[in-house]
């Protein structure tokens, strides 16, 4: 993204994430490595790594589904670090996953709808939503964001995968994060479809930042401004999409290991 450095200065100078030495062990494996990461607000970073790398386990720590075993992790300059997860969702933290969190039986407009309702504070009527109900004006927006507007009386289980990973989208989107992670939403995903998820992903507003894990490196390097690249539960490289791309040693590690 060309563009990148002023829409940083347009979004403020503090880290809207910053990892600090995030160790996590599973026995007598280490996932992850003295791990430190900083992302400012808005900014949109890709993790890369082979298999094993530590990738999922970096995004379990950051939203709480297991703490680090040592290390901080501080969340718009508040230390998170052993918060539940329900506390960060509250932060505005946001995630996706490989494995599809949809209702199927559903259709696209009450799933958006439920993640809207799901993560406002207010109370609420027992009664089927109106037209005119708030929270149903934000569902309708959200599904606009990520174009599934002409399917939004679909049953989910209806829905091509696509069309499913992009009401995955909207459904992080529910409720204002400020960050969110997508664990490789490009999976699955046909040549349109990505430039798709591409033109979704690049049009989010410019205040929300993310971290993508992708193996694909098309999608991956087109949607962000920084890249981390791990190696072994450690960072390996940080820099610029073009620098990584360009890295020998990144080629000889990551890309020429069957990723393209
Ligand atoms: N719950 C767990 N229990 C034991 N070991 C785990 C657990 N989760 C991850 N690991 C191990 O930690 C290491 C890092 O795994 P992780 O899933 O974070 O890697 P990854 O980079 O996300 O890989 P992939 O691209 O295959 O998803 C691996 O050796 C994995 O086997």
């Amino acid at each position: 993204m060309d563009s990148a450095a002023p829409r940083f200065s347009a979004v403020g100078s503090g880290a809207a994430l910053e990892l600090r030495g995030v160790t996590r062990l599973f026995g007598a494996l280490a996932a992850l490595t003295d791990v430190t990461i900083t992302v400012r607000p808005g900014e949109r970073r890709a993790v890369l790594g082979s298999n094993g790398a530590g990738k999922t386990t970096l995004f379990n720590c950051v939203t709480g589904d297991f703490p680090p075993s040592s290390g901080t992790i501080r969340f718009f300059g508040e230390d998170i670090t052993h918060f539940p997860p329900y506390e960060r969702i509250r932060r505005g933290l946001r995630r996706t996953y490989q494995i599809s969190a949809l209702f199927p039986g559903l259709t696209v407009r009450d799933n958006v709808y439920l993640a809207c309702r799901g993560v406002s504070r207010g109370r609420f009527s027992p009664l089927r939503p109106g037209a005119n109900d708030a929270l149903m004006h934000a569902a309708e927006a959200l599904i606009q964001a990520v174009h599934l507007t002409p399917v939004r009386e679909q049953l989910v289980a209806e829905l091509a995968h696509g069309q499913q990973r992009q009401l995955e989208i909207a459904l992080a989107l529910a409720g204002a994060p400020r960050f969110i992670l997508f664990d490789e939403p490009a999976a699955g995903l046909s040549p349109t479809e990505r430039r798709e998820l591409i033109d979704i992903l690049t049009s989010l507003p410019a205040h929300i930042g993310y971290i993508i894990i992708e193996h694909d490196m098309d999608v991956a390097l087109r949607v962000v401004e920084s890249v981390t690249m791990m190696h072994n539960g450690r960072v390996f490289k940080e820099g610029l999409p073009h620098e990584i791309e360009a890295d020998p040693e990144v080629q000889e590690l990551y890309l020429g290991a069957g990723h393209e």
